[in-house]
């Protein structure tokens, strides 16, 4: 007979946000067999044209593909995504230089926002025990008895209660509102001075502009662009730059001087017009990075993707933590057999650190770029990390390797990051106090004509002088 009892009956599961991690949580949890209500404020973009003011194209690596693979979506996105092999490096001077990600196998993929959102839209929507609730924004809910309050597009209110909520919605999160009320809830956000615009290089007669196997960077220290391919043969290019510098730019003129003097190359790509016009479509976008902990209350409610990690998009990371979350989740599950009040205080004390590793990392990388990184030294720094990677394969792991190809923990890699670091600097280190005693060792074996070296020690300071005359 049919039973009613709270236990045996199917628990109902509440993602909120149906972006990219709310909409493949809905698998997960759907193929759990829950019954999962999914509530999207936005409306079906499915049968919207375009969705505006977020990344057109990502780039999906490992652990997106390995949650993706979970709920059998790995091939259908990765036969619309283009690969790419390597960086394709942008010198002032024009100069392409490749550097390959890693070995044959090793390559990470151009995937389009929009229609990867579809696909696990659609995806989740085929699941008998999923239902899709469009045009419902969480307006707030309560901790103690899980009661949700969305309003409509008409301003009407609906009012939701289920078992679990996950927040899924993003980097200003509503269900994370709930926890900032809270006692012993971390917080921290923080925005860059830099923004982002993303600008269209159209294909030149039917192809593409440039060779679009590869991740195309053109690092300028403060500004930096990259460009990733789309099906249509176009490129997104995502220009960073602090906002101060995007406000100086006001004139079409302006902007053609700016990329003259710093991505010529792209200019007869891109093409004046176009340039211009892209450039006014939409003002720059910010960029925020999110940490909290924990990711929890109680056995009632989860945060996870952008809502518990909003992170800086300079390790192209961010979804794909966030895909990792819901494999994390599930693992959890399995171990501690669906009980929420178990599953969820495990998933906050594995996940936090990993995530705060990645949202670290990508700061980090953000400021390296911004720093110190032009063509020269992203190129010396990857052939290093190559070379390194080549002859000590086991012991010398590069960090985008361990964070791009494999599912090592965030936390992990960055701790075996510092340790090879260590090994690294004590061997450059020994290598030169080696140089230096050997050298000095067969000076004093053989002195050389001490009055010769000064002599041309001599000639050298004249030059030298006289190069800085000219
Ligand atoms: C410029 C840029 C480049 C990036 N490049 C990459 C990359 O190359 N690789 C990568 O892995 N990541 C990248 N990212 C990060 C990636 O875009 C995010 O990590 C990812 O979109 C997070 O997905 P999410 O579902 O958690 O959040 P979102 O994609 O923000 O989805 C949140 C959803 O919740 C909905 N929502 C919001 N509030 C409510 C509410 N109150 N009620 C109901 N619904 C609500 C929103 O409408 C949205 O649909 C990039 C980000 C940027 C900004
Ligand atoms: C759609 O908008 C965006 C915006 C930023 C990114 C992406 C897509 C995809 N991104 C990737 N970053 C890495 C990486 O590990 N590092 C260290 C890099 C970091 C930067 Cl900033 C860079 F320019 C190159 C590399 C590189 O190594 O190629 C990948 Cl691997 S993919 C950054």
């Amino acid at each position: 007979e049919k039973s009613t009892s709270r236990q045996s009956r199917k628990k109902v599961v509440a993602v909120v946000g149906g972006g990219l991690v709310g909409a493949l949580n809905a698998c997960f949890f759907a193929k759990r067999g829950f019954d999962v209500e999914l509530f999207e404020s936005r409306e079906d973009i499915r049968r919207a044209k375009i969705v505006k003011g977020r990344s057109i194209n990502l780039a999906l690596s490992h652990r997106g593909r390995q949650a993706l693979k979970h709920v059998g979506l790995e091939e259908k996105i990765v036969a619309k995504g283009i690969p790419m092999h390597a960086r394709m490096i942008h010198s002032l001077n024009g100069k392409q230089s490749p550097i390959p990600y890693g070995r044959k196998g090793q390559y990470i993929l151009s995937v389009d926002r929009a229609n990867l959102n579809k696909e696990l839209l659609t995806a989740a929507e085929t699941y008998p025990n999923t239902k899709m609730n469009f045009d419902h924004k969480l307006q707030d809910w309560n901790a103690e008895t899980g009661l949700m309050t969305f309003a409509r597009l008409d301003g009407s209110k609906e009012q939701v209660k289920t078992d679990l909520i996950v927040g899924c919605d993003g980097a200003f999160s509503a269900v994370r509102k709930q926890f900032l009320r809270r006692s012993r809830f971390d917080y921290s956000q923080t925005y860059i001075p830099h923004g982002y615009m993303e600008l269209t290089m159209l294909p030149i007669n039917g192809e593409f502009a440039m060779k679009p196997n590869y991740l195309h960077i053109w690092p300028r220290n403060t500004f930096m662009m990259i460009a990733l391919p789309n099906l249509d043969k176009t490129f997104t290019c995502t220009l960073f730059m602090p906002f101060e510098d995007f406000e100086k730019i006001t004139t079409g003129d302006e902007v053609i001087e700016f990329f003259q003097k710093y991505f010529p190359d792209t200019i007869p790509l891109i093409g004046a017009d176009t340039l211009q016009r892209d450039y006014f479509r939409l003002p720059a976008q910010a960029m925020v990075s999110v940490k909290c902990n924990p990711y929890h209350i109680g056995d009632a409610c989860v945060l996870m993707g952008d809502a518990a990690h909003a992170v800086v998009p300079f390790y192209g990371q961010g979804m794909n933590a966030g895909f990792e979350d819901c494999i994390v989740f599930d693992e959890i599950m399995d171990q501690f057999n669906e009980d929420f009040s178990a599953v969820l205080p495990e998933y906050t004390r594995v996940r936090v650190p990993d995530d705060h590793a990645i949202a670290d990392l990508a700061m980090y990388n953000y400021i390296e770029m911004r720093a110190h990184v032009n063509s020269k030294w992203f190129l010396f720094r990857k052939y290093v990390d190559n070379i390194l990677y080549f002859f000590m394969p086991k012991t010398i792991i590069p960090l985008y390797t361990m964070v791009t190809f494999t599912r090592t923990r965030y936390h992990e890699a960055v701790k075996r990051w510092h340790w090879q670091n260590k090994v690294i600097n004590r061997g450059l280190l020994l290598s030169a106090v080696g140089a230096v005693l050997g050298g000095s060792y067969l000076l004093i074996k053989n002195p050389p004509d001490i009055n010769k070296l000064i002599v041309s020690a001599e000639k050298m300071w004249d030059r030298l002088v006289a190069l800085r005359t000219l």
